[in-house]
Protein backbone atom coordinates (compact mmCIF):
# COMPACT_ATOMS: atom_id res chain seq x y z
CA UNK A 1 0.00 0.00 0.00
CA UNK A 2 1.17 3.80 -0.78
CA UNK A 3 1.84 6.37 1.99
CA UNK A 4 -1.85 7.20 2.95
CA UNK A 5 -2.33 11.27 3.48
CA UNK A 6 -4.54 12.06 6.27
CA UNK A 7 -6.53 15.67 5.08
CA UNK A 8 -8.78 16.04 8.56
CA UNK A 9 -12.31 18.32 7.23
CA UNK A 10 -13.49 18.43 11.27
CA UNK A 11 -13.48 22.12 10.91
CA UNK A 12 -15.33 22.09 7.83
CA UNK A 13 -17.49 19.16 7.19
CA UNK A 14 -17.39 17.91 10.46
CA UNK A 15 -18.83 21.64 11.57
CA UNK A 16 -21.53 20.93 9.20
CA UNK A 17 -23.25 18.47 11.27
CA UNK A 18 -26.76 19.79 12.17
CA UNK A 19 -26.52 22.23 15.34
CA UNK A 20 -22.81 22.41 15.39
CA UNK A 21 -21.49 25.80 15.39
CA UNK A 22 -17.43 26.28 16.85
CA UNK A 23 -16.25 29.52 17.65
CA UNK A 24 -13.20 31.59 16.11
CA UNK A 25 -11.07 30.16 19.25
CA UNK A 26 -12.41 26.78 19.20
CA UNK A 27 -11.52 26.49 15.97
CA UNK A 28 -8.43 27.60 15.93
CA UNK A 29 -7.47 25.50 19.81
CA UNK A 30 -8.61 22.47 16.90
CA UNK A 31 -6.44 23.59 14.44
CA UNK A 32 -3.37 23.63 16.83
CA UNK A 33 -3.98 20.22 18.32
CA UNK A 34 -4.46 18.47 15.38
CA UNK A 35 -0.93 20.56 14.20
CA UNK A 36 0.68 19.13 17.54
CA UNK A 37 -0.60 15.62 17.07
CA UNK A 38 0.60 15.62 13.57
CA UNK A 39 -2.39 15.74 11.19
CA UNK A 40 -0.56 16.40 8.32
CA UNK A 41 -3.10 18.64 6.54
CA UNK A 42 -6.10 20.57 7.71
CA UNK A 43 -9.68 21.63 5.45
CA UNK A 44 -10.49 24.54 8.05
CA UNK A 45 -13.91 25.69 6.74
CA UNK A 46 -15.76 27.93 4.16
CA UNK A 47 -14.17 31.21 3.53
CA UNK A 48 -17.30 32.58 1.00
CA UNK A 49 -19.47 31.95 4.37
CA UNK A 50 -17.67 35.22 5.89
CA UNK A 51 -17.52 37.02 9.54
CA UNK A 52 -16.31 34.65 12.10
CA UNK A 53 -15.80 31.70 9.64
CA UNK A 54 -13.23 33.51 7.68
CA UNK A 55 -12.02 35.54 10.96
CA UNK A 56 -11.01 31.73 12.19
CA UNK A 57 -9.15 30.65 8.76
CA UNK A 58 -7.20 33.99 8.80
CA UNK A 59 -5.76 33.02 11.93
CA UNK A 60 -5.20 29.78 11.70
CA UNK A 61 -3.53 30.89 8.32
CA UNK A 62 -1.35 32.72 10.20
CA UNK A 63 -0.51 30.59 12.97
CA UNK A 64 2.62 29.12 11.25
CA UNK A 65 1.38 25.45 11.46
CA UNK A 66 3.55 22.45 10.26
CA UNK A 67 0.13 20.91 8.49
CA UNK A 68 -1.04 21.76 5.12
CA UNK A 69 -4.03 24.49 5.46
CA UNK A 70 -6.98 24.23 3.23
CA UNK A 71 -10.08 25.79 2.18
CA UNK A 72 -13.41 24.30 0.97
CA UNK A 73 -15.04 26.39 -2.41
CA UNK A 74 -17.75 25.92 -4.53
CA UNK A 75 -16.82 26.85 -8.15
CA UNK A 76 -17.45 30.39 -7.81
CA UNK A 77 -14.56 32.90 -8.47
CA UNK A 78 -16.04 34.91 -5.21
CA UNK A 79 -15.45 32.07 -3.01
CA UNK A 80 -11.49 31.75 -4.19
CA UNK A 81 -11.08 35.41 -3.76
CA UNK A 82 -12.69 34.70 0.00
CA UNK A 83 -10.37 32.45 0.34
CA UNK A 84 -7.39 34.10 -0.78
CA UNK A 85 -8.46 37.15 1.37
CA UNK A 86 -8.34 34.66 3.77
CA UNK A 87 -4.22 33.75 3.44
CA UNK A 88 -4.74 30.50 2.21
CA UNK A 89 -2.21 28.95 -0.35
CA UNK A 90 -4.46 26.05 -0.95
CA UNK A 91 -8.18 25.78 -2.22
CA UNK A 92 -10.46 22.40 -2.21
CA UNK A 93 -12.88 22.90 -5.44
CA UNK A 94 -16.18 21.48 -5.38
CA UNK A 95 -18.02 20.60 -7.98
CA UNK A 96 -21.46 18.46 -8.71
CA UNK A 97 -20.81 15.36 -10.84
CA UNK A 98 -24.10 13.25 -10.39
CA UNK A 99 -27.31 13.68 -12.73
CA UNK A 100 -29.31 14.33 -9.48
CA UNK A 101 -26.59 17.34 -8.26
CA UNK A 102 -26.38 19.25 -11.38
CA UNK A 103 -29.98 18.76 -11.74
CA UNK A 104 -30.33 20.75 -8.78
CA UNK A 105 -27.71 22.84 -8.65
CA UNK A 106 -27.44 23.66 -12.41
CA UNK A 107 -30.35 22.73 -14.29
CA UNK A 108 -29.05 19.84 -15.62
CA UNK A 109 -26.80 21.60 -18.17
CA UNK A 110 -23.77 19.19 -17.80
CA UNK A 111 -21.37 21.94 -19.86
CA UNK A 112 -21.87 23.98 -16.84
CA UNK A 113 -20.13 21.93 -15.08
CA UNK A 114 -16.87 21.95 -16.93
CA UNK A 115 -17.59 25.92 -17.61
CA UNK A 116 -17.57 26.71 -13.87
CA UNK A 117 -14.71 24.11 -12.81
CA UNK A 118 -12.41 25.29 -15.54
CA UNK A 119 -13.39 29.36 -14.42
CA UNK A 120 -12.94 28.75 -11.12
CA UNK A 121 -9.45 26.11 -11.30
CA UNK A 122 -7.91 28.25 -13.63
CA UNK A 123 -8.38 31.41 -11.78
CA UNK A 124 -6.87 29.76 -8.37
CA UNK A 125 -4.06 28.32 -10.37
CA UNK A 126 -3.71 31.34 -12.28
CA UNK A 127 -2.85 33.14 -8.54
CA UNK A 128 -0.01 30.77 -7.38
CA UNK A 129 -2.55 28.17 -5.30
CA UNK A 130 -2.73 24.63 -5.07
CA UNK A 131 -5.88 23.35 -6.24
CA UNK A 132 -7.44 20.37 -5.26
CA UNK A 133 -11.15 19.29 -6.68
CA UNK A 134 -14.25 17.19 -5.02
CA UNK A 135 -16.37 15.41 -7.33
CA UNK A 136 -19.68 15.86 -5.43
CA UNK A 137 -21.44 12.94 -5.22
CA UNK A 138 -19.07 11.07 -7.51
CA UNK A 139 -20.75 7.86 -6.10
CA UNK A 140 -23.70 8.22 -8.18
CA UNK A 141 -22.29 10.04 -11.48
CA UNK A 142 -21.51 8.17 -14.41
CA UNK A 143 -18.13 6.71 -14.46
CA UNK A 144 -17.54 8.23 -17.48
CA UNK A 145 -18.91 11.59 -17.34
CA UNK A 146 -16.81 11.61 -13.87
CA UNK A 147 -13.30 10.67 -15.45
CA UNK A 148 -13.98 13.44 -18.21
CA UNK A 149 -14.37 16.23 -15.08
CA UNK A 150 -10.98 14.76 -13.37
CA UNK A 151 -9.09 14.91 -16.58
CA UNK A 152 -10.27 18.24 -17.91
CA UNK A 153 -9.76 19.40 -14.26
CA UNK A 154 -6.15 18.02 -13.99
CA UNK A 155 -5.77 19.50 -17.60
CA UNK A 156 -6.70 22.93 -16.18
CA UNK A 157 -4.25 22.59 -13.09
CA UNK A 158 -5.76 20.20 -10.43
CA UNK A 159 -3.26 18.76 -8.01
CA UNK A 160 -5.16 16.24 -6.52
CA UNK A 161 -9.22 14.78 -7.02
CA UNK A 162 -11.57 13.88 -4.19
CA UNK A 163 -14.24 10.87 -4.71
CA UNK A 164 -17.26 12.24 -2.52
CA UNK A 165 -19.62 9.50 -1.19
CA UNK A 166 -21.77 12.13 -0.25
CA UNK A 167 -24.79 10.66 0.66
CA UNK A 168 -22.92 7.24 2.18
CA UNK A 169 -24.45 4.69 -0.43
CA UNK A 170 -21.51 2.67 -1.11
CA UNK A 171 -20.29 -0.48 -0.02
CA UNK A 172 -16.53 -1.68 0.26
CA UNK A 173 -16.85 -3.85 -2.90
CA UNK A 174 -18.38 -0.83 -5.39
CA UNK A 175 -15.91 1.20 -3.32
CA UNK A 176 -12.77 -0.79 -4.65
CA UNK A 177 -14.34 -1.22 -8.56
CA UNK A 178 -15.26 2.56 -8.62
CA UNK A 179 -11.53 4.17 -7.07
CA UNK A 180 -9.68 1.37 -8.89
CA UNK A 181 -11.33 1.72 -11.94
CA UNK A 182 -10.31 5.78 -11.30
CA UNK A 183 -6.87 5.43 -10.41
CA UNK A 184 -5.88 3.63 -13.13
CA UNK A 185 -6.70 6.28 -15.49
CA UNK A 186 -5.56 9.40 -13.49
CA UNK A 187 -1.96 10.94 -13.40
CA UNK A 188 -3.39 12.83 -9.61
CA UNK A 189 -3.84 11.43 -6.33
CA UNK A 190 -7.11 10.26 -5.59
CA UNK A 191 -8.60 11.27 -1.88
CA UNK A 192 -11.35 9.81 -0.30
CA UNK A 193 -14.64 11.23 1.21
CA UNK A 194 -17.13 9.19 2.85
CA UNK A 195 -19.99 9.33 4.32
CA UNK A 196 -21.82 6.92 7.33
CA UNK A 197 -25.34 6.63 6.15
CA UNK A 198 -25.21 3.02 6.68
CA UNK A 199 -22.61 2.51 8.77
CA UNK A 200 -19.17 2.12 6.60
CA UNK A 201 -17.59 5.37 6.43
CA UNK A 202 -14.48 3.71 7.00
CA UNK A 203 -14.80 0.51 5.54
CA UNK A 204 -15.70 2.44 2.35
CA UNK A 205 -12.71 4.99 2.87
CA UNK A 206 -10.06 2.16 3.59
CA UNK A 207 -11.60 0.29 0.48
CA UNK A 208 -10.97 3.08 -1.56
CA UNK A 209 -7.17 3.35 -0.33
CA UNK A 210 -6.48 -0.60 -1.22
CA UNK A 211 -7.47 -0.09 -4.16
CA UNK A 212 -5.23 3.36 -5.31
CA UNK A 213 -6.70 6.50 -3.14
CA UNK A 214 -3.33 8.46 -1.38
CA UNK A 215 -5.81 10.71 0.54
CA UNK A 216 -8.55 10.36 3.20
CA UNK A 217 -10.59 13.01 4.93
CA UNK A 218 -11.30 12.49 8.13
CA UNK A 219 -13.02 13.83 11.18
CA UNK A 220 -12.91 13.58 14.89
CA UNK A 221 -15.76 11.21 16.71
CA UNK A 222 -16.96 10.94 12.94
CA UNK A 223 -18.19 14.23 13.45
CA UNK A 224 -20.13 15.40 10.23
CA UNK A 225 -23.16 16.05 8.16
CA UNK A 226 -26.12 13.56 9.50
CA UNK A 227 -24.69 10.56 10.11
CA UNK A 228 -21.21 11.90 9.81
CA UNK A 229 -17.82 10.97 8.27
CA UNK A 230 -14.25 8.52 8.44
CA UNK A 231 -13.45 9.27 11.83
CA UNK A 232 -9.93 10.26 11.95
CA UNK A 233 -8.68 7.99 15.38
CA UNK A 234 -10.20 4.72 13.16
CA UNK A 235 -8.57 5.29 9.92
CA UNK A 236 -5.64 6.38 11.96
CA UNK A 237 -5.46 3.29 14.20
CA UNK A 238 -6.30 0.97 11.28
CA UNK A 239 -3.69 2.26 8.91
CA UNK A 240 -1.13 2.07 12.06
CA UNK A 241 -2.50 -1.43 13.88
CA UNK A 242 -3.81 -3.37 11.09
CA UNK A 243 -1.60 -2.20 7.73
CA UNK A 244 1.43 -1.21 9.93
CA UNK A 245 1.49 2.41 8.24
CA UNK A 246 4.54 4.65 9.82
CA UNK A 247 2.32 7.75 10.53
CA UNK A 248 3.64 10.28 12.36
CA UNK A 249 0.62 11.04 14.31
CA UNK A 250 0.64 10.69 18.10
CA UNK A 251 -2.25 8.91 19.20
CA UNK A 252 -1.26 9.12 22.29
CA UNK A 253 -3.50 12.38 22.23
CA UNK A 254 -7.02 10.78 20.72
CA UNK A 255 -8.65 11.01 23.93
CA UNK A 256 -8.09 14.49 24.36
CA UNK A 257 -8.58 15.70 20.90
CA UNK A 258 -11.82 13.73 21.09
CA UNK A 259 -12.58 15.56 24.17
CA UNK A 260 -12.39 18.60 22.94
CA UNK A 261 -14.31 18.01 19.91
CA UNK A 262 -17.16 16.44 22.15
CA UNK A 263 -17.14 19.97 24.12
CA UNK A 264 -17.28 22.23 21.19
CA UNK A 265 -19.45 20.40 18.95
CA UNK A 266 -22.09 19.66 22.03
CA UNK A 267 -21.92 15.87 21.00
CA UNK A 268 -21.05 12.99 23.39
CA UNK A 269 -19.62 10.42 22.45
CA UNK A 270 -21.12 7.31 22.52
CA UNK A 271 -19.20 4.94 24.88
CA UNK A 272 -18.88 2.49 22.28
CA UNK A 273 -17.24 4.34 19.77
CA UNK A 274 -14.59 2.63 18.15
CA UNK A 275 -11.21 3.85 19.76
CA UNK A 276 -12.30 6.86 21.65
CA UNK A 277 -15.61 5.63 23.56
CA UNK A 278 -15.07 5.52 27.73
CA UNK A 279 -16.21 2.06 27.11
CA UNK A 280 -13.18 0.64 24.93
CA UNK A 281 -10.92 -0.43 27.52
CA UNK A 282 -13.36 -1.28 30.27
CA UNK A 283 -14.36 -5.15 31.45
CA UNK A 284 -16.97 -6.23 32.97
CA UNK A 285 -17.26 -9.70 31.95
CA UNK A 286 -16.32 -12.68 34.07
CA UNK A 287 -14.82 -14.48 31.20
CA UNK A 288 -13.21 -11.34 29.74
CA UNK A 289 -11.94 -10.00 33.21
CA UNK A 290 -10.38 -13.46 34.05
CA UNK A 291 -8.51 -13.76 30.50
CA UNK A 292 -7.33 -9.38 30.70
CA UNK A 293 -6.54 -10.14 34.82
CA UNK A 294 -3.70 -12.84 33.21
CA UNK A 295 -3.17 -11.08 29.92
CA UNK A 296 -4.41 -7.85 28.51
CA UNK A 297 -4.44 -9.35 25.28
CA UNK A 298 -6.61 -11.75 25.22
CA UNK A 299 -9.10 -8.81 24.79
CA UNK A 300 -7.94 -5.58 24.03
CA UNK A 301 -6.46 -5.18 20.33
CA UNK A 302 -3.92 -2.57 21.64
CA UNK A 303 -3.08 -1.64 24.59
CA UNK A 304 -5.28 1.46 25.69
CA UNK A 305 -2.36 3.98 26.36
CA UNK A 306 -2.09 4.09 22.82
CA UNK A 307 -4.69 6.39 22.44
CA UNK A 308 -4.42 7.70 25.55
CA UNK A 309 -7.17 5.55 27.86
CA UNK A 310 -6.69 3.46 30.73
CA UNK A 311 -7.68 -0.07 31.24
CA UNK A 312 -10.69 -0.41 34.00
CA UNK A 313 -12.27 -3.48 35.27
CA UNK A 314 -16.30 -3.25 36.12
CA UNK A 315 -17.90 -5.10 38.82
CA UNK A 316 -21.36 -5.85 37.26
CA UNK A 317 -24.04 -8.12 36.32
CA UNK A 318 -21.65 -10.45 33.82
CA UNK A 319 -18.63 -10.48 36.07
CA UNK A 320 -17.51 -13.55 37.39
CA UNK A 321 -15.56 -14.71 40.94
CA UNK A 322 -12.04 -14.14 39.49
CA UNK A 323 -12.83 -10.07 38.65
CA UNK A 324 -14.34 -9.90 42.33
CA UNK A 325 -11.56 -12.16 44.40
CA UNK A 326 -9.02 -9.69 42.37
CA UNK A 327 -11.05 -5.93 43.66
CA UNK A 328 -11.68 -7.71 46.92
CA UNK A 329 -8.25 -8.43 47.47
CA UNK A 330 -6.71 -4.87 46.10
CA UNK A 331 -8.76 -4.08 49.40
CA UNK A 332 -7.80 -6.06 52.05
CA UNK A 333 -10.80 -8.62 52.20
CA UNK A 334 -9.43 -12.38 51.39
CA UNK A 335 -12.91 -14.69 50.63
CA UNK A 336 -12.85 -17.96 49.87
CA UNK A 337 -14.37 -19.07 46.34
CA UNK A 338 -17.17 -20.27 47.79
CA UNK A 339 -17.81 -16.80 49.45
CA UNK A 340 -17.53 -15.08 46.44
CA UNK A 341 -19.93 -16.72 44.85
CA UNK A 342 -22.58 -15.71 47.15
CA UNK A 343 -21.50 -11.86 47.00
CA UNK A 344 -21.27 -12.31 43.07
CA UNK A 345 -25.02 -13.25 43.83
CA UNK A 346 -25.47 -10.10 45.22
CA UNK A 347 -23.30 -8.02 42.58
CA UNK A 348 -26.17 -8.92 40.08
CA UNK A 349 -29.11 -8.38 42.17
CA UNK A 350 -27.90 -4.93 42.66
CA UNK A 351 -26.28 -4.49 39.40
CA UNK A 352 -29.98 -5.02 37.77
CA UNK A 353 -31.56 -2.62 40.62
CA UNK A 354 -29.18 0.06 39.71
CA UNK A 355 -28.62 -0.64 36.02
CA UNK A 356 -25.24 -0.23 36.12
CA UNK A 357 -21.54 -1.42 36.83
CA UNK A 358 -20.83 -1.42 40.89
CA UNK A 359 -18.11 1.12 42.71
CA UNK A 360 -15.83 -0.44 44.49
CA UNK A 361 -17.38 0.99 47.76
CA UNK A 362 -20.90 -1.08 46.85
CA UNK A 363 -19.05 -4.02 46.22
CA UNK A 364 -17.45 -3.76 49.24
CA UNK A 365 -20.95 -3.31 51.40
CA UNK A 366 -22.10 -6.66 49.65
CA UNK A 367 -18.99 -8.40 51.67
CA UNK A 368 -20.70 -9.80 54.92
CA UNK A 369 -19.33 -7.75 57.72
CA UNK A 370 -17.16 -10.35 59.35
CA UNK A 371 -15.28 -10.68 56.27
CA UNK A 372 -14.14 -7.29 56.15
CA UNK A 373 -11.25 -6.91 57.43
C1 LIG B 1 -21.62 18.04 0.16
C2 LIG B 1 -21.16 19.26 0.91
O1 LIG B 1 -20.93 19.14 2.07
S1 LIG B 1 -20.99 20.69 0.08
C3 LIG B 1 -20.59 21.88 1.32
C4 LIG B 1 -21.84 22.34 1.98
N1 LIG B 1 -21.53 23.29 3.00
C5 LIG B 1 -22.29 24.35 3.22
O2 LIG B 1 -23.26 24.61 2.51
C6 LIG B 1 -21.96 25.18 4.41
C7 LIG B 1 -21.59 26.61 4.09
N2 LIG B 1 -22.46 27.21 3.12
C8 LIG B 1 -22.81 28.51 3.16
O3 LIG B 1 -22.46 29.26 4.05
C9 LIG B 1 -23.64 29.01 2.04
O4 LIG B 1 -24.35 27.93 1.45
C10 LIG B 1 -22.76 29.70 0.94
C11 LIG B 1 -22.08 30.94 1.56
C12 LIG B 1 -21.69 28.76 0.39
C13 LIG B 1 -23.66 30.14 -0.20
O5 LIG B 1 -24.76 30.80 0.36
P1 LIG B 1 -25.94 31.41 -0.50
O6 LIG B 1 -25.39 32.33 -1.53
O7 LIG B 1 -26.90 31.99 0.48
O8 LIG B 1 -26.59 30.20 -1.33
P2 LIG B 1 -27.36 28.89 -0.85
O9 LIG B 1 -26.55 28.18 0.16
O10 LIG B 1 -28.76 29.17 -0.45
O11 LIG B 1 -27.40 28.06 -2.24
C14 LIG B 1 -26.24 27.49 -2.77
C15 LIG B 1 -25.88 28.11 -4.11
O12 LIG B 1 -24.59 27.60 -4.49
C16 LIG B 1 -24.71 26.87 -5.73
N3 LIG B 1 -23.76 25.78 -5.67
C17 LIG B 1 -23.81 24.68 -4.87
N4 LIG B 1 -22.70 23.95 -5.06
C18 LIG B 1 -21.96 24.59 -5.97
C19 LIG B 1 -20.70 24.32 -6.54
N5 LIG B 1 -20.00 23.24 -6.20
N6 LIG B 1 -20.19 25.20 -7.43
C20 LIG B 1 -20.89 26.30 -7.79
N7 LIG B 1 -22.09 26.60 -7.25
C21 LIG B 1 -22.61 25.76 -6.36
C22 LIG B 1 -26.18 26.45 -5.75
O13 LIG B 1 -26.57 26.12 -7.04
C23 LIG B 1 -26.82 27.73 -5.23
O14 LIG B 1 -26.69 28.68 -6.24
P3 LIG B 1 -27.81 29.85 -6.58
O15 LIG B 1 -27.78 30.76 -5.42
O16 LIG B 1 -27.29 30.46 -7.81
O17 LIG B 1 -29.10 29.12 -6.75
O1 LIG C 1 -15.53 18.43 -1.42
C1 LIG C 1 -16.53 18.15 -2.05
O2 LIG C 1 -16.59 18.19 -3.26
C2 LIG C 1 -17.78 17.78 -1.32
C3 LIG C 1 -17.41 17.17 -0.03
C4 LIG C 1 -18.53 16.73 0.82
O3 LIG C 1 -18.65 17.22 1.92
C5 LIG C 1 -19.40 15.64 0.39
O4 LIG C 1 -19.45 15.28 -0.77
O5 LIG C 1 -20.09 15.09 1.28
Amino acid sequence: MNPIHINDTTLRDGEQAAGVAFSVEEKVALAVLMDEIGIPELEVGIPAMGNDEAIAISKICQLGLKADIIGWNRAVRSDIEASIACGLKRVHISIPVSEIQISAKFGGDCRRVFDRLRDAVSFAVDRGLFVAVGGEDSSRADESFLLDVVLAAREWGAGRFRFCDTVGILDPGTTARMVGNLARSIPIPIEMHTHNDFGLATANALAGIQAGATSVNTTVNGLGERAGNAALEEIVMILKRLYHHELAIDTRRFRELSGLVAIASGYDVPPWKAIVGENTFVHESGIHAHGVLKNPRTYEPFSPEEVGRERKLVVGKHSGRHLVLNVLEQNGIHLSHEEARSVLDEVRSLSIRVKRGLTTEELINLVPAGRKV
